[in-house]
């Protein structure tokens, strides 16, 4: 059935998930459109990485998540990524290929679909380096690559600055931003606990502990003053994490 125009691509409705006595989520609504980029915050244990799971099909949880995205693309952090995994920047690339063993003709077309994925985050030309010999930054590329090669709808990065230095950060976000404008239709959603991160790039946040604070258009969200109601400061660095 056709979807009208702006109607959402994921609609999440009383979202709830329970872990034994702890309440992770609690009726949480929230809905992300094509185009938008979301930034999920809050401090930690809130339920940020509860909500993607959630949204990925990994958790089982209580009340709605409706979705018409068709495929979904998630960067993990990375700053734990074991770099003595033996491989190549493009083979983690075609592993995000979804399929069947596919033969070596069609290896070749997979090379081909990776290496066009790296080119279009600017890392083509470390594709046949070892990740052992990657920098965070390029580590990042790879995943984000990973992520976008199957042409998703949703791109979820969890933390993508954690691993990250300030200057490699920005690229990303650069990046990103270059990508959404060549393909307008790409919701991204971010678990970040940067505010200033938050507000320079995400059009819409969401405020989140347990239950949703705030959600609506960043410079609404994220003044001084709906931070210090929702958490109780403002922190050093911009950073929720840490009391000011
Ligand atoms: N598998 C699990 N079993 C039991 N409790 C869990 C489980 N996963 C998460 N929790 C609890 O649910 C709550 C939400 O956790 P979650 O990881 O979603 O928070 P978060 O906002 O992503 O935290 P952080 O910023 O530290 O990554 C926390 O209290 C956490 O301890």
């Amino acid at each position: 059935m056709a979807e009208a125009a702006g109607s959402p691509l994921i609609r999440v409705s009383g979202l709830t998930v329970r872990y034994g006595a702890v309440t992770a989520l609690d009726h949480v609504d929230l809905a992300i459109t094509p185009g938008m980029f979301l930034a999920v915050l809050g401090p930690n244990g809130s339920g940020k990485t509860t909500l993607f799971r959630c949204l990925l099909g990994l958790a089982e949880y209580e009340g709605r998540v409706e979705s018409r995205a068709r495929r979904i693309g998630y960067v993990p952090q990375i700053k734990n990524f074991d770099r003595s995994f033996p491989g190549r920047s493009v083979e983690v690339v075609i592993s995000g290929i979804v399929g069947a063993w596919p033969g070596p003709l069609a290896l070749r077309r997979h090379r081909e679909r990776a290496c066009a994925a790296l080119a279009e985050v600017g890392a083509d030309a470390f594709a046949d380096r070892p990740l052992h010999a990657l920098s965070g930054g390029q580590l990042q590329r790879v995943y984000l690559a990973r992520a976008l090669v199957h042409g998703p709808d949703l791109l979820m990065l969890d933390e993508p600055a954690a691993g990250v230095d300030r200057a490699g950060e920005a690229d990303l976000y650069e990046c990103l931003e270059g990508y959404q404008a060549r393909n307008p239709e790409l919701a991204v959603a971010m678990i970040t606990h940067d505010w200033e991160v938050a507000r320079h790039h995400a059009d819409t946040s969401l405020l989140l502990d347990h239950s949703v604070l705030a959600f609506g258009p960043s410079a609404e969200v994220l003044t001084e003053d709906t931070l210090r109601r929702a958490f109780g400061h403002v922190g050093h660095h911009h950073d929720l994490g840490v009391t000011s």
